[in-house]
């Protein structure tokens, strides 16, 4: 097994270790970089992994995947680059940053895939998109789709459908944990104590996944089932329609998907 290092040790880089150490991948085999020591020496201390500079850990891995802010990715690759041998892989977790991108900072012919994660691989329910770049050969691509399977589910998809990705599985979460905090807020308006709408609410997402997921039935004929002529849900979803709820989703998850792509622009 070779060695993988995670350059950048954030929310996701930490998402992916505890993953992949989960899976049973042995701690020496991985290293991580942070540009805050304190956050390095909180993780090498949690999770008992060796903490190098930049130049060190490219030069030691075998595998070796990105994890800053698409902003920092340019710096990052000018550290890393001449340290990135022939045969390793390259792998961004980046929003927006193309493959392109990757290849023009790398030595030419460098395997490097493009993959979207999303945080709810901390749980081993991930949804991560993979697309290869140019120089990329198929033990290369199932390396990253490996690293990936250690914490949910993995999708290859064509590199122009990314930035779609990122608009709704890597940012889809946090749109899932907004629409919670207003129902649970709707709870407390209607005089709940905090805790109870919280059990509700939460109990209730998770029923509802659950059901799309097991049955495979089309989320609007579970909707219609819920929805009984001129009952309560009935008059809760046309205040949703008057407030054009879809079409807000829809305009919003746009908004993320040109984000996404001018991302890589700065
Ligand atoms: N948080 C999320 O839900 C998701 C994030 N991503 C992508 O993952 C990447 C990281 O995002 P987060 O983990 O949320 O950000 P974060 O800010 O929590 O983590 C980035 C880490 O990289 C470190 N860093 C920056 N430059 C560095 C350098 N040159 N060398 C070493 N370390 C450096 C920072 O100190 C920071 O700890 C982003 O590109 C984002 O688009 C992708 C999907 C989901
Ligand atoms: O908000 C962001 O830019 C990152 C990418 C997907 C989720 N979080």
């Amino acid at each position: 097994m070779g060695t993988v290092a995670i350059f950048g040790a954030g929310v996701m880089g930490e998402t992916l270790l505890s993953g992949l150490l989960r899976s049973g991948r042995p701690a020496d085999s991985l290293v991580i970089t942070e540009r805050r020591p304190e956050r390095a020496a909180e993780l090498a201390e949690r999770y008992g992994v060796r903490v190098l500079d930049n130049a060190e850990a490219a030069a030691a891995a075998d595998t070796l995947v990105l994890v800053v802010k698409p902003q920092d990715m340019g710096a990052l690759l000018e550290e890393v680059a001449p340290h990135v041998a022939p045969g390793n892989l390259v792998v961004s977790l980046a929003a927006g940053i193309t493959t392109a991108f990757l290849e023009a900072r790398l030595p030419e012919g460098r395997a490097v895939v493009r993959v979207m994660p999303n945080t709810p691989a901390l749980v081993d329910q991930g949804m991560a998109a993979v697309s290869s770049g140019a120089h990329c050969e198929a033990a290369h691509l199932a390396e990253a789709q490996g690293l990936l399977a250690a914490t949910g589910k993995v999708l290859e998809v064509p590199e122009k459908l990314q930035d779609a990705v990122t608009a709704i599985s890597g940012s889809g979460p946090a749109y899932i944990f907004y629409v919670v905090e207003a129902m649970i807020e709707a709870g407390v308006v209607l005089g709940m104590p905090r805790a109870t709408a919280t059990e509700l609410v939460v109990q209730t997402l998770f029923g509802a996944a659950t059901m799309i997921k097991e049955t495979g039935q089309h989320p609007t004929v579970l909707r219609e089932q819920v929805t009984s002529p001129g009952g309560t849900t009935a008059a809760a979803l046309r205040v949703m329609d008057d407030h054009k709820v879809r079409a807000a989703f829809i305009s919003a998850m746009e908004a993320a998907a040109t984000r996404s792509a001018e991302l890589a622009g700065g």
